[in-house]
């Protein structure tokens, strides 16, 4: 119900009971506390950290439907089915929703007292007329109890140009200004966050604001560094074919995975890739290896792409691999992902984090290796241009696109002095871009803090000089306009 609040809700006891989680992880009551006493919420923590249970939980306990607005349908489906199975009533209006169930949900926020816990919506649902209408039923009957804002990056990273509902979203402030609002991300620099929250039109001065480090010390970062010259196929085949061995090798495990169901030759990962081409064609090629590969890009059929998915997630085999463009992973929860690769350098640092943040979400250690090489960072600068120069040039929001130009072209910057360190531990480099305070734990678990000699060594030997590259570049070698992606 909106307004400030003082009522007691068993917070405890709905996380044994319905979320079968024993313990709450830290900061994760208080984040719970100030949104159930009806404050705006900004949370920023690391991917995995559990911000979902900050508004999930809420919506479970307090009176009222949560509006969640969520920018992806892969994740909506993926957080609608986890809480089916731990019977939540949650439903999710999107392209996928059939007519019938539309009419349904239509129906029960129309009677003003919705039984729907969550509803998921994406940003564009929110800007119709006629969704607003049924928001006001329910407001008025003092229902509405809060709006949270899934993956909030968003609202700076495409809000200013292909996704412009993102801007709508002061909307909520203004017409419903006691209804809490919660917003949630794990990547957002210092500007990002103050985009987000003037976009929101929340109130800095009574914001609750909790910024949780980025820090993932289970994930093992790796740069391994390569040239146009060489393949870097084989060293990926390689490594998981030495993955799949010593896995095989180890008894103890094969028996722990046989007593837990598993498939003792499922390594399940992702491998990123820039272009859709790329996409397609390491997956059949690792087929054609013995590995189970997938592609996963947004111009593959909805059917095909929701196959890959639930493949994946179900741990099928022939699934354990997708090799996906970015159209693929953000915040999706798979617990037991082994690897994240990126097949060449991504499009932002952000974009990094978020992808490698797969990983590992069952806290065991994991593997993220970027394949980096200097021909690849004219590429992406090249598809960010190109990404650019299909924005209007003139119009209200054009020079704000031009200052999202920048912020990209800062960020890939970013990631390429990332990749090109060899001075520095890889989870600290990450901490100072998202200007943590907290120095991050690194236990051998990235490749500078494991042997730094041989790091200098490696990129010696394998990386395109920079005065060849720069000729290269003048000649046109690096056009990608032949790509799709
Ligand atoms: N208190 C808890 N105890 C145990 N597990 C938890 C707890 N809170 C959340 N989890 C689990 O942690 C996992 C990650 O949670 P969630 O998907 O909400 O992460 P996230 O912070 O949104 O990450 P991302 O930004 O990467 O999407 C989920 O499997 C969730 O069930």
């Amino acid at each position: 119900m909106p307004g400030k609040r003082k009522r007691h809700y068993d917070v405890d006891f709905t996380l044994r009971r319905v979320f079968g989680k024993r313990n709450f992880r830290p900061l994760q009551r208080d984040v719970i506390a100030a949104t159930l006493e009806g404050e705006d919420v900004y949370l920023q923590a690391a991917t995995s950290f559990g911000k979902s249970l900050c508004y999930q939980l809420p919506a479970v306990v307090d009176f009222g439907i949560t509006i969640v607005i969520s920018p992806l349908l892969a994740l909506m489906n993926n957080q609608v089915t986890a809480l089916r199975k731990a019977n939540i009533r949650v439903e999710t209006i999107n392209s996928t929703t059939t007519a019938t169930a539309k009419a349904k949900i239509t129906e029960d926020l129309q009677c003003g007292h919705p039984l729907t816990r969550l509803l998921y919506v994406t940003p564009e649902y929110c800007q119709l007329d006629y969704f607003r209408k049924l928001l006001r039923i329910v407001y008025s009957q003092r229902e509405l109890a809060r709006i949270a804002v899934d993956e909030a990056h968003c609202i700076s990273e495409w809000g200013h140009d292909f996704r412009p509902s993102f801007q709508q979203l002061s909307y909520f402030k203004t017409e419903f200004p006691d209804v809490p609002i919660m917003c949630l991300t794990a990547t957002a620099t210092a500007r990002v966050r103050e985009d987000i929250i003037d976009t929101l039109g929340l109130d800095s001065s009574t914001l609750r604001f909790f910024k949780m480090t980025t820090s993932r010390p289970n994930l093992h970062y790796e740069v391994r560094f390569k040239n146009d010259e060489d393949d870097h196929y084989p060293n990926f085949l390689a490594w998981i074919r030495a993955t799949h061995a010593r896995r095989a090798s180890n008894a103890e495990r094969v028996s722990q995975l046989q007593s837990q169901n598993q498939r003792t030759d499922n390594v399940s990962g992702i491998i990123y890739t820039l272009f859709r081409k790329d996409c397609e064609l390491l997956a059949s090629r690792l087929r054609s290896d013995g590995i189970g590969a997938k592609p996963y890009h947004a111009g593959l059929p909805h059917t095909e792409r929701a196959d890959a998915l639930a493949g994946w997630v179900e741990n099928r085999p022939g699934y354990d691999v997708i090799v996906a463009t970015t159209a693929f992973g953000m915040g999706i929860d798979k617990e037991n992902v082994r690897f994240v690769v990126h097949w060449q350098i991504p499009k932002s640092f952000e974009g990094f984090y978020q992808e490698a943040g797969r990983a590992g979400r069952d806290g065991k250690a994991s593997i993220c290796i970027l394949y980096y090489g200097r021909e690849d960072v004219d590429r992406a600068t090249q598809l960010m241009s190109r990404d650019h120069a299909k924005q209007p040039t003139k119009g209200a929001g054009a020079a704000a696109q031009q200052q999202q130009f920048i912020h990209r072209g800062q960020s890939l910057e970013a990631l390429m002095n990332y990749c090109e360190a060899t001075n520095k531990c890889r989870h600290k480099l990450i901490a100072n871009y998202f200007g943590d305070e907290e120095v991050p734990p690194c236990d051998f678990a990235c490749d500078w803090c494991k042997d730094a000699e041989a790091l200098v060594k490696r990129k010696e030997e394998r990386l395109a000089p920079k005065e060849w590259v720069s000729t290269q570049r003048e000649l046109g070698r690096y056009a990608v306009d032949e790509y799709d992606c």
